[in-house]
């Protein structure tokens, strides 16, 4: 069997999710010589190059040909434009394409590359940049265990992996991690907002609600117990935090958040419907 080398990267397309990968992944080790970032203009290549030593270029066909691994990394409705180009211009034959695009099926992109490439679909998120993301990966059937093992190694250097074994399951990790990242910050941001109307600066503020999320992330993962006992363990009955909580579920919070995961699944499969 032909030996496959599973080295170098390319990203296509160098915005936040490139960007988050690939500080990841060079903060794990990865030699900065082994990865390329391809985007049309010129500002977030150049700073991802500069500051990380990687290489960079202009030319997606470029990237494709220096890398074993294809990280395509623009927004879905780019996907299908750059899969084409990719297909028209060079042979993808042993390229492995690592699909982090919301709502865009293996389908969709080996009907753009116009092959059964090896691609695999994964949901990243952007704490990945300080190797705490939570990504989920799907692997289409062309894909062989030494490009499950690079794609695996590849997200496992900038945090945790879960396999998914059914494609649809990628629009439910969107929803509960790919995305989840903006719902702690809204909540975060409402809660240094009411600081700051208690009379906190803002700096305070974001002091006093960043390490107090940190904390309560920390204890979540230092404390294998149900995380309603670690809320439990916080709330004196009668107390300060009973109260709060009591207005959060008179308020409905609890079914904002079901409303709100379900509107990010639903959009990520209609996504998946449309033809990009
Ligand atoms: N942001 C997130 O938290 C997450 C995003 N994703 C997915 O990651 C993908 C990228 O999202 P995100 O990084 O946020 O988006 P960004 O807009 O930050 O980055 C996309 C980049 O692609 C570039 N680009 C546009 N057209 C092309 C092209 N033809 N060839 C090469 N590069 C191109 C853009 O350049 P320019 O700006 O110059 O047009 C831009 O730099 C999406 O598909 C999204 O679904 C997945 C998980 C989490
Ligand atoms: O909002 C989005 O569509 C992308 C996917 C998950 C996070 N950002």
């Amino acid at each position: 069997m032909e030996k496959q080398s599973l080295n170098k990267i390319a990203f296509i397309g160098a915005g936040n999710m490139a960007k988050s990968i690939t500080i990841g992944l060079v903060n794990s080790g990865v030699p900065a010589k082994n990865i390329i970032v391809a985007n049309p203009s010129p500002e977030k290549r150049l700073a991802l190059a500069k500051e990380f030593g990687i290489e960079q270029t202009a030319n997606n066909i470029d990237a494709v040909e220096f890398a074993d691994i294809i990280v395509l990394s623009v927004k879905p409705h780019f996907i299908e434009q750059v899969c084409q180009d990719i297909s028209e211009k060079i042979n993808i034959k042993n390229k492995l394409f690592l699909s982090v695009a919301a709502g865009t099926t293996i389908a969709q992109i080996q009907s753009a590359l116009n092959a059964k490439a090896s691609v695999v679909r994964t949901m990243p998120n952007t704490p990945s940049q300080l190797g705490l993301g939570m990504s989920g990966l799907f692997a289409s059937k062309e894909v062989n265990q030494a490009e499950k093992a690079a794609a695996n190694k590849l997200m496992s250097a900038v945090g945790e992996v879960i396999w998914v074994t059914s494609e649809d399951k990628i629009n439910e990790i969107t929803a509960v991690a790919g995305s989840g990242p903006a719902y702690f910050f809204l909540f975060m941001e409402a809660m240094q907002k009411q600081a700051q109307e208690f009379g906190f600066t803002e700096q305070e503020s974001r002091l006093l609600v960043q390490q107090t999320a940190l904390g309560a992330a920390q204890m979540v993962e230092h404390n294998p117990i149900p995380i309603s006992q670690l809320r439990e363990n916080v709330t004196s009955k009668g107390g300060t935090t009973f109260a709060a909580l009591e207005t959060f579920r008179q308020q409905g919070l609890e079914q904002i958040v079901a409303n709100s995961m379900q509107a990010a699944l639903t959009r990520a499969q209609e996504m998946a419907k449309s033809t990009n």
